[in-house]
């Protein structure tokens, strides 16, 4: 795809869904609450290499409960992470790629069953009810990568520098460009090195699809590290490969200022998906459930969010398919009205 298309990829897109699209919700906490043990430094992609079945499964419930975005299982997938267990190069180059035909399949599968249903339950008027579904080549910061919880503080030492960082995503990235998704999603990305990095490397690499871009943080002002989300964003909005800018894995009660902060510097797609407003312990490896927010109370949300300038929704850790089927339910009353 040229960049010319690139930049009215999910624009385009939008439209197809009507104004807003859905994005899953957790797939981590998914798979562990389907019984995967995932207490380990590749977390997710764990399942990669013994229950892919899992995976599809869970994509497949997303699908179900509305999403429109499943984003794949290579989140904290990297090569590095593959050598450190003795897997292959060439063995870690094919499961980042089979991440991504997991999620193919479950939209297969999806596409297929709707396709088959009764007249009745998807005939909607316009045509046969499905909803269009992207795939999203998940790409976890270096931080997830260091499985410390580094994603959430950003802090990354002095040795790490925006060449360092491309020098490590660099060969994921080009291996996932051409693994069949639709898109890539640089998730949780905490500080402002990371993200110039990225951009970089979409640049010199001349990637061959589209991506977005998203920020953790921990107040509603600055990303994860200190960095200001308006400096962040803005860095991401001058690279032509990036079609949509956003929030995920941050607590729904700072979603709304950011969005708005974000809003400020671009006018490229914005998209949030919070986690259930619990905090991660990177050293007990465990979500703290005191300060999380209830399931209805995270929906009330989603027009405040669409409000301030958001048009991809969904969620992030410890959220569920029943979330998406409420966020899904919002957008799409929404999206009758544009
Ligand atoms: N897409 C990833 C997941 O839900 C994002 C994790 S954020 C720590 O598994
Ligand atoms: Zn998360």
């Amino acid at each position: 795809m040229g960049l010319k298309s690139g930049s009215t990829f999910l624009g385009d897109f939008l439209r197809q869904c009507g104004g807003y699209a859905v994005i899953d919700g957790g797939l981590g906490t998914e798979l562990e609450r389907h019984g995967a043990d995932l207490n380990d430094p590749l977390w997710s992609a764990k399942c990669l290499v013994s229950s892919s079945h899992l995976i599809r499964r869970v994509h497949l419930d997303y699908l179900e409960a509305g999403a429109n975005i499943i984003i794949s299982s290579s989140y904290q997938a990297t090569l590095q992470g593959f050598e450190a267990k003795g897997i292959s190069r060439e063995e870690g180059e094919a499961l980042l790629k089979r991440s991504v035909e997991i999620a193919c399949e479950a939209r297969n599968i999806y596409n297929d069953r709707a396709s088959k249903g009764s007249w009745d339950d998807y005939y909607d008027g316009t045509g046969l009810k499905r909803n269009p579904v992207l795939v999203a080549a998940s790409v976890g910061s270096y931080g997830a990568y260091l499985a410390d919880g580094s994603e959430y503080s950003g802090i990354y030492g002095d040795a790490i520098t925006v060449k360092t960082l491309k020098d490590f995503h660099r060969r994921r990235v080009q291996v996932l460009a051409n693994s069949g998704a639709d898109l890539i999603a640089f998730e949780t990305t905490p500080n402002k090195i990371e993200a110039q990095a990225y951009a970089e490397l979409l640049e010199e690499e001349a990637v061959s699809i589209p991506a977005w871009l998203s920020f953790s943080s921990k107040d509603g002002t600055n990303v994860a590290s200190g960095d200001s989300i308006a400096e962040c964003a803005s860095i991401v909005d001058s690279c032509n490969e990036v079609v949509g800018i956003g929030i995920n894995c941050t607590s729904p009660r700072y979603i709304e200022g950011l969005i708005q902060s974000i809003r400020k510097v671009t006018s490229k797609p914005i998209l949030v998906y919070p986690n259930s407003g619990e905090t991660y312990d990177g050293e007990k490896k465990e979500w703290v459930a005191s300060r999380g927010v209830a399931e209805e109370d995270f929906v009330s949300y989603v027009d405040k969010w669409c409000e301030a300038g958001a048009s991809l929704v969904g969620g992030c850790c410890r959220t569920t398919p029943n979330t998406i089927r409420a966020i899904s339910k919002v957008l799409s009353l929404r999206s009758h009205r544009v």
